[in-house]
């Protein structure tokens, strides 16, 4: 898969996609159902399959002090669109110019000059351009008119009728509900990022942890977690972690900080992925290092049960 920065000067090698369109913040099941439509439409007109999203985020641009709310960082999101068949990843800077197009600059200059798109398909709910202005059915008509056709992949709601959502997904991690996110997205949410140094006291107490920085990552419920980590050499390591804040080692920004079972080596500047499989409990304080430690222990020992299963 090819990952395309611009939507100007392109090589007519990365123009003629049928595309799926959205910020797809997750590419939870709902979002893979509109990849679907545009990859029945690539393989109909024998296009590449594409999708056209942003980076970053348009809400982080409209919102720059916004809580931090990402699903997943452009990395991920060009793993989990891999296997759908995507050939072309178009992650178009949203900056000023972009967010002053209006509906009918976005279709005809971004989809048709810039990208030559032959197919676009856009979720029930889509909307697009300055103001929001742009909807499924105008990007309908502005298709005909331009040269590409469009397609609109209908709602998909749970069991209970709850739409699937990014949203949904952050509502479940909030509250700890590690089955329902996973449910939505298809997959275990996981956090990736740099293993950076801490202040070396698990050690000392036979808990190293390895320390990643959450980012723009949306805070998840804090407390331990039974985890999976994907190593940078493709090792998968199962652990247990601790999210937040620690009230006994009070942090200034939250860390994920995870204890690799069975595991001895030197991790720090490596971009590990660590699937939060199942919240275990909330943060706590306890009487001292000690007592802390019989409670990690004991943490891990409910991890290592969550994880076999
Ligand atoms: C499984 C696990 C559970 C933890 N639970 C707590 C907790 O309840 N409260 C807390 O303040 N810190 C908790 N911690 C964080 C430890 O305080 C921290 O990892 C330790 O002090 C090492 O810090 P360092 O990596 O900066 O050296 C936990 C860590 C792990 C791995
Ligand atoms: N089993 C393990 N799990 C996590 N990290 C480990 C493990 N074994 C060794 N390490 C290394 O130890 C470091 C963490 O040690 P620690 O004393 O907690 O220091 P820090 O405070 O910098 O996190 C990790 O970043 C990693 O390089």
């Amino acid at each position: 898969m090819q990952i395309v920065r611009d939507w100007r000067d392109l090589p007519d090698a990365l123009k003629g996609a049928a595309v799926a369109v959205g910020a797809f913040d997750g590419v939870h099941r709902g979002h893979q159902a509109v990849i679907a439509e545009a990859k029945a439409a690539a393989e109909r007109l024998g296009a590449p399959l594409g999708v056209v999203s942003f980076d970053p985020h348009p809400r982080r641009w409209f919102q720059p002090e916004a809580v931090p709310f990402r699903l997943m960082t452009a990395d991920q999101m060009a793993r989990a669109l891999a296997p759908l068949g995507v050939d072309i990843l178009y992650l178009l800077p949203f900056d000023g110019e972009m967010a002053g197009m209006s509906d009918a600059d976005f279709a005809e200059q971004v989809l048709a000059q810039g990208l030559g798109v032959r197919h676009a398909a856009v979720g029930f709910d889509f909307t697009f351009g300055k103001g929001r202005s742009g909807s499924p059915e105008a990007l309908r008509a502005y298709g005909e008119r331009l040269g590409f056709t469009v397609s609109v992949a209908e709602r998909l709601d749970d069991a209970d009728g709850l739409k699937l959502s990014s949203s949904a997904v952050r509502e479940a991690l909030k509250a700890g509900d590690m089955d329902r996110a996973a449910a939505i997205l298809g997959r275990p949410f996981a956090i990736q990022g740099e293993v950076i140094h801490g202040d070396k006291r698990g050690r000392t107490i036979g808990v190293p942890t390895a320390n990643v920085a959450l980012g723009d990552y949306m805070r998840p419920a804090y407390g331990v977690y039974a985890t999976r980590s994907r190593l940078a050499d493709g090792r998968v390591v199962d652990g247990v972690a601790s999210l937040g804040l620690r009230p006994m080692y009070a942090l200034e920004s939250p860390l994920l900080e995870v204890w690799l079972f069975d595991f001895d080596g030197d991790l720090y500047g490596q971009i590990i992925e660590t699937e939060l499989v199942a919240w275990l409990r909330g943060e706590e304080s306890f009487d001292g290092l000690e007592a802390l430690k019989a409670q990690i222990e004991a943490d891990a020992a409910a991890a290592r049960t969550v994880l076999a299963s």
